[in-house]
């Protein structure tokens, strides 16, 4: 906007100076073209009072010569039309030169009719100088001649007879026409015009073109108000009525005769120059503006530009900022997420320990009640053979043999058919509670079947063995149960050799002497009667 204002002011400033250099310029022509047609006006004035003079120097001396035939008395007629054709010749300004009698009527002069038909009376000249006896020059017109039929203006002086009245008038016709010799003089351009008229404003002659106006008092309102207003002389600018041209015209009053001089200069040639010069000057203006207002164009283009990329730039930087922004926002939300799941986890880790603690114990529970008879609360079968592999392991390690004892309760299909399934199970607990009993802290029992019992006696000789037996034999053997009253066992005792490879063998043979004990009686205890490897 601020752009803007500056080219309009530019072109305000360029426009204005322009127009006063303009301005100034056509002052000076109109200044130049006043001054000339003043001068020329003044040239004219010298001119033609040049040639008035030199009539009226005529007209004096033919009026004397006139005066001194009245006064001697001899006057001569043809003498004096002789003098005047003679003047007549030596002034070619003139159309005519005459004399009238008192009367008016023309009587002398060259072509002056002899009947006297020619009546000047009524002329406003003669009666000018009938009435007034100064001896001056009277000069009137323009008239159209009556003798010679053109336009005149009429240069008068009084004759008067010795006693001083009135004789008559001597005159001579200044054909209008003859001022185009002085007029065209004047130098004044293609369209200028030079014009001389009366003092009460009739037209004389005009230069170029007299248009059949003579006579005419047609002027413009210009030229009558400056007449007023300044008498004397002066300027002023008018179209001209007879061509319709504007025209800086300069009048002057001719200095000694009635006469007003005007000349003008037309407009369009004393500003042909300066019409050049407007075209020349507004050319450069306006290329000057041209260029400001282009070179505004394209700095408001490349301003515009430029805010435009601030702007997208600013966008840019908002939405940038908007999304560090978001970011930031993101990773807090992350960072809260984080400590959120690394809380759970902790805490599921400490869940997952507790169970896994829950899960390990019941595991144990489970594996514990897995190799745990429910009945008699010993270990079972699965309990009995890993402790026996584990035994066998240990002996292999050691060195040191282990004894084991398979007790079997006898008859026991009669407790159960005789006495019911429960006394069965009382009698399987009370045996199971009295073998307990019976073991160092060192042996391990087991519940092997229905009512079969496995003992392992660690680092035990199969003779010390027997002997452990032969003892539990004895106490299950004296208790009584009741209902069922006393029950007996039959015990089979073998041994593992750290020789053996077979580590079922001891409890296989176990078994056999179980059943050698069964088929040798019952209630006994049989021994191993496998012989100990002999050490290499
Ligand atoms: N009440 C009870 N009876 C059982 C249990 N397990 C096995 N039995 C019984 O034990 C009896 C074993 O009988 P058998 O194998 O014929 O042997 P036995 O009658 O003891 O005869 P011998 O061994 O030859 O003296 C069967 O009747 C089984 O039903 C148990 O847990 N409880």
């Amino acid at each position: 906007m601020r752009l803007v204002l500056l080219a309009a002011l530019i072109s305000v400033l360029v426009i204005s100076l322009a127009g006063v250099a303009l301005w100034q310029e056509k002052q000076r022509y109109r200044e130049r073209a006043s001054v000339a047609t003043g001068n020329i006006a003044r040239l004219l004035d010298q001119q033609i009072s040049g040639v008035i003079d030199k009539i009226d120097l005529s007209l004096q001396t033919s009026s004397k010569i006139y005066a001194a035939m009245l006064d001697e008395g001899a006057f001569d007629a043809a003498h004096l039309n002789q003098h005047l054709a003679a003047q007549e010749a030596l002034l070619p300004e003139i159309v005519s030169l005459r004399i009238t009698d008192a009367k008016g009527i023309v009587r002398y002069g060259r072509g002056v009719p002899a009947e006297g038909s020619v009546d000047v009376s009524d002329r406003s000249y003669f009666a000018e100088a009938r009435n007034d006896a100064a001896d001056r020059l009277i000069v009137h017109g323009p008239f159209l001649a009556r003798i010679s039929k053109t336009w005149v203006m009429v240069l008068a002086r009084r004759l008067s007879k010795p006693d001083g009245s009135f004789a008559g008038v001597l005159y001579a016709n200044l054909g209008c026409s003859y001022f185009e010799s002085i007029l065209s003089l004047a130098s004044l351009g293609p369209n200028g015009a030079a014009t001389i008229r009366t003092t009460d404003l009739a037209l004389v002659h005009r230069f170029p073109d007299t248009r059949n106006a003579v006579g005419s008092k047609d002027v413009s309102a210009q030229l009558r108000e400056v007449i007023a207003a300044r008498p004397q002389g002066g300027e002023y600018l008018a179209t001209t009525k007879l061509d319709g041209v504007e025209r800086s015209n300069a009048y002057r009053r001719v200095e000694r005769y009635p006469f007003y001089v005007i000349v003008g200069q037309a407009t369009d040639d004393y500003l042909r120059a300066w019409r050049l010069s407007v075209l020349v000057i507004s050319s450069l203006a306006s290329l000057t503006l041209l260029v400001a207002w282009f070179a505004t164009f394209r700095v408001y283009r490349s301003q515009i530009r430029l805010n435009e990329d601030i702007a997208q730039r600013t966008r840019i930087g908002e939405a940038l900022e908007r999304i560090i922004a978001e970011r930031a926002q993101l990773y807090a939300e992350l960072e809260r997420r984080k400590d959120a799941l690394e809380e759970a986890n902790a805490t599921l880790e400490q869940k997952v320990e507790e169970r896994t603690l829950e899960l390990s114990k019941a595991n144990q529970a489970l594996e514990r009640f897995a190799r745990r008879d429910t009945l008699t609360r010993l270990g079972n079968r699965l309990a009995a053979d890993e402790h026996l592999h584990e035994e066998f392991l240990r002996m292999k390690r050691s060195g040191l043999a282990y004894s084991v004892l398979l007790i079997d309760i006898d008859h026991f299909k009669q407790v159960n058919d005789q006495f019911g399934h429960e006394q069965g199970d009382k009698v399987l607990r009370h045996v199971a509670h009295t073998l307990n009993h019976s073991c160092r802290a060192t042996d391990f029992l087991a519940r092997f079947g229905g009512e079969e019992f496995l003992v392992i006696l660690p680092a035990t000789a199969p003779a010390q063995a027997a002997r452990v037996a032969e003892k539990m034999r004895q106490t299950l053997a004296e208790a009584r149960i009741e209902p069922v009253g006393q029950i007996t066992v039959s015990i089979g005792v073998a041994a593992a050799w750290p020789s053996d490879e077979d580590e079922n063998a001891a409890v296989r043979q176990a078994d056999e002497n179980l059943y050698r004990a069964k088929s040798e009686g019952r209630n006994r205890v049989a021994e191993d009667v496998r012989l100990p490897p002999v050490s290499p």
